[in-house]
């Protein structure tokens, strides 16, 4: 099976990484092409893939071919490889935030096989959660052989198209913030005498274990929490500091405004 990737930015080095890592796919099976020389030459240099000319090439050339360009591109990109998309035998998968199936299908075509994903950038160590909706056209084996590369590089769910904004900011955008907590973690850390790297490792590492705990124990994480808090002790006095800064608050808010812009695309 040939995967073609059409841009090949953050997101979609993070799938092909995964990918290499924790499928049977080898360098050989990938394509692909993006709008500048220098993004996409480099990647195939480093990891053997195959470079094509053109966003046409690809999508010839594949089975499968992911869509991975931001959405500002996404409809000349789709009017570019149209005619490519024989839909008997190929899948079209996108990762476009916010591109409806029914604009797919507009754009790509209306009897071809379409996975509307939502992938995070955790896929590039296996580690995913992506959110999967196949329109009416990908069934059967073709449907599990598309849906099975995202199991492959981490978990997947499938959504209602209309709840994907929200999946977009719990487990897509999710990680940015993970990351900057973590971040907020390691500072305070060093701002206490730690050095970064130090503090860096044993912020990820209770930040880790703290995810795998709600997702293994009967609790749930008010009930964690409570686990945690010793009675007049030291964690009890932090996180009341902390919601009197507005810890919950600033989550949710950040949250809708995710949602709101990813609305907006
Ligand atoms: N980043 C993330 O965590 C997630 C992203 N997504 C979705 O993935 C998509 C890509 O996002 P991300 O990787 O972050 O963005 P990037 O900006 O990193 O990548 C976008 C890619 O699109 C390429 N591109 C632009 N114009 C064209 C064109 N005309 N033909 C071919 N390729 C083109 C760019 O090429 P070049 O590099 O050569 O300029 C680049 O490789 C978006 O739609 C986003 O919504 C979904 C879930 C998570
Ligand atoms: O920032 C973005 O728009 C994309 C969607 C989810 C994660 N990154």
């Amino acid at each position: 099976m040939k995967i073609g990737f059409i841009g090949v930015g953050g997101m979609a080095q993070a799938i092909i990484t995964g990918l290499l890592k924790q499928t049977k796919l080898t360098p050989s099976d990938i394509l692909i092409h993006s709008a500048h020389a220098s993004t996409y030459e480099p990647f195939a240099n480093k990891t053997g893939v195959t470079a094509k000319a053109t966003n046409a090439e690809v999508a010839q050339d594949s089975d499968v071919v992911v869509l991975a360009v931001t959405p500002n591109v996404a409809t000349p990109v789709l009017q570019e490889i149209r005619d490519q998309l024989d839909a008997k035998r190929k899948i079209l998968i996108s990762i476009v935030a916010g591109l409806s199936l029914k604009r797919l299908e507009e754009l790509a075509g209306y009897d071809l096989p379409i996975l509307r994903t939502l992938p995070n950038l955790n896929v590039a160590i296996g580690a995913g959660m992506t959110a999967v909706h196949a329109n009416e056209h990908l069934t059967g084996e073709a449907k599990q052989q598309a849906v099975g590369l995202f199991d492959q590089i981490g978990s997947t769910v499938t959504l209602p198209e209309a709840d994907f904004s929200t999946f977009s900011a719990l487990a897509g955008s999710s990680p940015a913030y993970v990351y900057f907590f973590i971040d907020s973690l390691s500072r305070a850390g060093v701002k206490h005498g730690l050095t970064k790297a130090a503090a860096t490792k044993i912020a990820a590492q209770a930040v880790m274990g703290s995810a795998e705990m709600v997702l293994k124990s009967d609790e749930n994480p008010f009930g964690l929490i409570d686990q945690v808090s010793s009675p007049g002790g030291s964690t009890v006095a932090g996180l009341l500091a902390m919601e009197e800064a507005g810890f919950m608050t600033s989550v949710v808010k950040g949250i809708d405004a995710t949602i709101d812009r990813d609305n907006a695309e």
